[in-house]
């Protein structure tokens, strides 16, 4: 992906997005608004232009994963319909390269609002992880709004765009046998950073949209780390 016209910003954006993943909800003005066994979400209440764009970052620990594992199943679009309930239709407009394509999505209407459409280009990486050289276990993959001639902003008007930046953080931690035996997914730990940051494009009364984001974000977060599990406890590991 090297050569494509974008590789300069998903470089950018994705170094950006890992740095802003690892940043603790300690400091400054994170408020946790969801809890659910593990899984802890936390927002900020932004608006620009008077439209709601709360910056959202969750945390979660799930066993019996690996972190490529669970960037796998979030970055292909093969299995995007079978776990992401809030998007009506899917296309990638462009395979940039095995690990870098170009979505267009349209959102389920969220009344009274009109209704939405995400066009952002995805791109799937392994992290070396500067702190700790032998961690070769950490993988994102970021989603960032773009351009694309096939799906021009004003084609037929009928949705409104979205403007998003998302990131996916997912680091694997091994917990060795004992005894020196393989290692089976009982001795596997994936911690997840889920960032987002949502400007719906235009107009929605901010009331409702910090309805939907309080409801569907939870509900998104813990239906898809539950069928990534359910994907793949009874295949061989992947790291
Ligand atoms: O992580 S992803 O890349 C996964 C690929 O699908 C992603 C996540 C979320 C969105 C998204 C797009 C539109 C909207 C709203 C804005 C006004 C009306 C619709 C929302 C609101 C926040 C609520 C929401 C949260 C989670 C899931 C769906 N809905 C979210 C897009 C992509």
């Amino acid at each position: 992906a090297q050569s494509h016209v974008l590789w300069p910003e998903i470089d950018r954006i994705t170094a950006e997005q890992l740095h802003y993943a690892r940043q603790g909800v300690g400091e400054g003005v994170w408020e946790l608004f969801a809890e659910d066994g593990e899984m802890r979400m936390y927002k900020r209440e932004e608006e620009v232009n008077g439209l709601v764009v709360d910056p959202l970052k969750a945390v979660h620990t799930v066993k019996g994963v690996t972190g490529f594992e669970m960037c796998h199943y979030f970055f292909s679009p093969d299995y995007r319909l079978d776990w992401e309930t809030t998007i009506e239709q899917m296309k990638v407009l462009e395979k940039v390269s095995d690990d870098t394509m170009i979505f267009l999505q349209i959102h389920k209407r969220v009344w009274p609002a009109s209704q939405r459409d995400a066009l952002f280009w995805s791109h799937l990486r392994q992290v070396p992880d500067s702190r700790d050289p032998d961690a070769q276990n950490i993988w994102i993959v970021c989603n960032h709004s773009t351009e694309h001639h096939s799906a021009p902003e004003k084609s037929n008007g009928k949705y409104i765009r979205v403007f998003l930046t998302v990131a996916l953080v997912c680091q694997t931690m091994i917990e060795p046998p004992k005894n020196g035996a393989q290692i089976t997914r009982d001795d596997l730990t994936c911690k997840i950073t889920y960032c987002s940051v949502v400007n719906p494009g235009g107009w929605a009364p901010a009331s409702v949209l910090r309805a939907v984001y309080k409801r569907e974000y939870p509900k998104f977060l813990k239906k898809f780390t539950h069928y990534v599990y359910d994907q793949c406890k009874n295949k061989p590991i992947r790291f």
